[in-house]
């Protein structure tokens, strides 16, 4: 120990100012696969004014100290800016205490691996609805991929039924999330560089991360009141269904409950909402896009998605496990385009060494795309090929550590389960149902579509683009008509 001496690379530090002009507010991940190239390391750092950065763009690396020195890695960054804008409430972003584990606790028994069975009714029913949705209204495809992220979130939450992406709830958490995001990555805010810039007021010249900060907090608090008092209101009027919200308030009529608790509950249904919605619509438009670009993949999907299920149902729980190639496409697609490609900042509690590293107490990130496209472990890293996830047997690899799901004692992703069943589901019926492809102009020629995604700072999505969802036939067609005139 007494050896390491030096932080790990990164760019030069400037006078006064350190790394604050380095850090990338766009396209993050790649400038960091780029500066490890540059500085030919995978561990990198850089700071500004005592905040610490360090970037890992391996494997090996995030499981040795995300996973095995797990207990000093665990906390999250202490942003001055979240406070500023209530997601002091997201538990997905509180530090590593008491706080944090018991909200960590009642989601994780909500939606562990056998709980999810209990959630198959709905994200059935909510697949289905967008299976409707593509049916009558293709060219809304954004539209149904937000109508599917929102509302199993919204509906195993607090049992409501999302009838439109342009219900309150759903603009306000938009808006908070598209203004509130970007403040989080370094070199954005300056209040998170100098903390003591948190006090000074929102009406300050030069404030603006202030006025971001406060009308982010107005949707914030907005976002968390109205859907626990709209479950309340159904809770009185005796119209309420099962979910977390409803489940509890049921519990504190008959037998009491603790503030703690009720504020535990609302701090996890906000935190979900928010924590399924974005990454699955991020997951949904870059699978649409991957089969609009990879016919081949989609024809060989639909071979074996008709050989299990057949052409007289829709695919259902029970066909998991019996389509190995659909598992290859879910894992290929979380792979190619992991929604947080950072993945959340983990913060360091006390100084640690590695690989002749100091790595300083603070601030650090793991790369996720960085790890999910290293060339040594997925050649051709930046094409699409499920087949890469099979052995030469033909049979599936082990390699089904869905990274994108992150890492560590924070038990990577406390939504895996759901999020995989959702996803899952949804990746093989749309597959089952519709033929995916490019867009024609009025010639009748394809439309390219551009590999650009938008970027929200941590999360990114799909860019718009236009392409042509058609039903595989007239059997599929009245499967779906079938399958939502059940759900009513
Ligand atoms: C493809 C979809 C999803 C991806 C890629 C994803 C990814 C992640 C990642 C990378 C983390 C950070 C883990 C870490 O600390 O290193 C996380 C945390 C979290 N996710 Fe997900 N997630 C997805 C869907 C969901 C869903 C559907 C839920 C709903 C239950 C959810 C709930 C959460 C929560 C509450 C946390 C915070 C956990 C904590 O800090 O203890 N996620 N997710």
């Amino acid at each position: 120990r007494t050896q390491c001496r030096s932080y790990p690379p990164g760019p030069k530090p400037r006078h006064l100012i350190g790394n604050l002009l380095d850090f990338p507010t766009r396209d993050v991940a790649n400038v960091y696969i780029e500066w490890g190239k540059k500085y030919n390391s995978s561990v990198l750092h850089a700071s500004a004014l005592g905040s610490h950065v360090v970037v890992l763009n391996k494997l090996e690396d995030a499981i040795e100290l995300f996973e095995r020195r797990g207990r000093i890695y665990s906390d999250r960054p202490d942003y001055p800016i979240q406070k500023l804008m209530s997601w002091d409430h997201n538990f997905g972003l509180m530090r590593y205490g008491e706080g944090w584990r018991y909200r960590r606790k009642i989601c994780q028994e909500y939606f562990s691996k056998d709980a999810v069975k209990n959630h198959h009714g709905v994200i059935a029913q909510k697949v289905h609805a967008m299976l409707d949705g593509l049916l009558k209204r293709p060219e809304k495809l954004d539209y149904h991929n937000k109508m599917l992220s929102v509302s199993i979130p919204m509906k195993t939450m607090y049992g409501y039924d999302v009838e439109s992406i342009d219900d309150p709830c759903v603009t306000s958490a938009d808006k908070s999330v598209t203004l509130g995001a970007p403040l989080f990555l370094p070199g954005e805010s300056f209040i998170n560089v100098f903390p003591v810039l948190a006090s000074i007021p929102a009406w300050f010249p030069g404030a603006s991360s202030h006025k971001v900060a406060a009308e982010v907090k107005r949707l914030t608090d907005e976002v968390i009141r109205v859907p626990m008092e709209w479950a309340k209101m159904r809770m009185v009027e005796g119209t309420a269904v099962p979910s977390l919200v409803t489940n509890f308030l049921e519990k504190k009529n008959k037998i009491g409950a603790s503030t703690q608790e009720e504020r535990a509950i609302e701090d996890i249904a906000y935190t979900v909402y928010g924590a399924a919605s974005d990454t699955t619509i991020s997951v949904l438009g870059s699978f649409f896009y991957l089969m609009a670009v990879n016919p081949g993949v989609q024809a060989k999907a639909q071979r074996e998605i008709d050989r299990v299920v057949g052409m007289d149902r829709l695919p259902d729980f029970s066909d998991r496990g019996t389509i190995p190639y659909l598992e290859a496409i879910y894992r290929e697609v979380l792979r190619c385009r992991p929604p947080l490609h950072m993945g959340m900042p983990h913060s360091l509690t006390e100084d640690d060494y590695f690989k002749d590293f100091l790595i300083p107490k603070g601030g650090s990130f793991l790369s996720l795309t960085a790890m999910t496209h290293d060339e040594s472990v997925y050649p051709e890293p930046f094409a699409f090929k499920p087949e890469r996830f099979f052995d030469k047997n033909g049979d599936l690899n082990d390699d089904d550590r869905i990274l994108a799901y992150g890492f560590g004692r924070r038990q990577c992703c406390v939504g895996k389960y759901i999020s995989s069943a959702t996803l899952w589901l949804a990746f093989t019926s749309i597959l089952a149902t519709f033929d995916i492809g490019k867009a024609r102009d009025e010639s009748g020629k394809e439309i390219a579509i551009s590999d650009e995604y938008e970027d929200f700072g941590f999360l990114s999505h799909k860019k718009h683009f236009e392409c042509s969802i058609t039903p595989r036939s007239r059997g599929h067609l009245q499967l779906i008509e079938r399958a939502n005139v059940l759900n009513k």
